[in-house]
């Protein structure tokens, strides 16, 4: 079996470049104990580069490939690997780490290798405008947040959620909604859209349980549109949004759906885990078991390795 280890650099405040020493140490240790299982350690170089660098891997062999990032690293690798047979795991380092909170383990000294030697099982891919998804795609005011966030998260002051909190205040008093027509479980409705979100995962936005019935091995999405509220309103509201509180406000819809599109006259924002994109329509639908996820060993296994 291969291993493949993607490490983003430049995820988080760079806690990912660490994983590579340990990686090393573990196949030593696995080599002396007469394991011939062969790894790789590829760097990224630049926005794009994982999912080229696991693409690369993917089709020329079965890999288990390891994105060492954050959210974004895991989305590029998951573009590369998909239409493969290979597996693919994530050790978080980046900032918000949202995938990883659905598999509902911890960072540990132990989670690489307790990854390493994980097993396999099939969860749910989205798919919007022919890019892949794990976590979340959304359009609206939350696509403008998540542009703005980036923003801030460049100052070190800013980390996880409260990037993206900074974002929600510069954004909200400058959005205006717009009208657009969504197509869900083959229904059209015309409406005044703040905010659509297609989940597979629970979370976004650094801890933000945007869709908290979401599971990433239903067969569906869980979405939820947003009709136009003021922006008194929408402050108010993101705190109940944080604790995935919001689905008793009366501008919130939930729908569960394998396909959903959205269009409209007028140009938005595309939000697919993290990624933005500016378009004027958007079809999403739901790959189910459309990939082979690692999932960490629940047992410490370090004392195995004598590390
Ligand atoms: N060598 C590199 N230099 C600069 N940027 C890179 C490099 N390699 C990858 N990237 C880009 O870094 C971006 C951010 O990565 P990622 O999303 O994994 O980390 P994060 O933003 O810290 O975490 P999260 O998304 O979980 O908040 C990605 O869009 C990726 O394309």
């Amino acid at each position: 079996m291969k291993h493949l280890f993607i490490i983003n650099p430049f995820a988080g405040k760079g806690g990912g470049v660490a994983y590579a020493k340990e990686i090393e140490k573990h196949f030593m240790k696995s080599k002396e104990l007469g394991n011939k299982e062969s790894y790789y350690i590829e760097f990224t170089k630049g926005p794009g580069d994982a999912t080229e660098i696991a693409r690369k891997y993917v089709e020329s062999d079965r890999c288990r490939v390891y994105a060492i990032g954050g959210d974004g690293t895991l989305n590029e690798v998951l573009n590369g690997v998909m239409g493969s047979s290979s597996s693919l795991g994530v050790i978080p380092a980046g900032s918000g780490n949202d995938f990883f909170r659905n598999i509902g383990d911890t960072v540990d000294s132990s989670l690489l290798y307790r990854t390493i030697n994980g097993t396999e099982e099939y969860i749910d891919v989205g798919r919007v405008n022919g890019r892949y998804f794990l976590n979340v795609a959304s359009v609206g005011i939350d696509a403008e947040i998540v542009a703005n966030a980036r923003k801030f998260k460049k100052y070190p002051m800013f980390f996880g959620m409260s990037s993206y909190i900074a974002g929600i205040f510069y954004t909200v008093f400058r959005y205006r909604s717009f009208n657009s027509i969504i197509n869900i479980n083959g229904m059209e409705h015309n409406k005044e859209t703040l905010l659509l979100t297609v989940a597979n995962g629970k979370y976004y936005g650094g801890g933000m349980k945007i869709a908290p019935r979401a599971s990433i091995n239903d067969g569906s999405f869980d979405a939820y549109h947003i009709d136009r509220a003021n922006p008194l309103k929408i402050v108010l509201f993101f705190p109940q949004l944080i604790r995935g509180r919001h689905e008793g406000f009366k501008e919130v819809e939930h729908f569960m759906s394998e396909e959903i599109r959205i269009r409209s006259e007028e140009r938005f924002l595309l939000n697919v885990d993290g990624e933005i994109f500016d378009t004027c329509e958007a079809a999403f639908n739901i790959i189910p078991n459309g990939l082979k996820m690692i999932v960490p060993l629940k047992t410490q296994i370090d004392i195995m390795y004598n590390m």
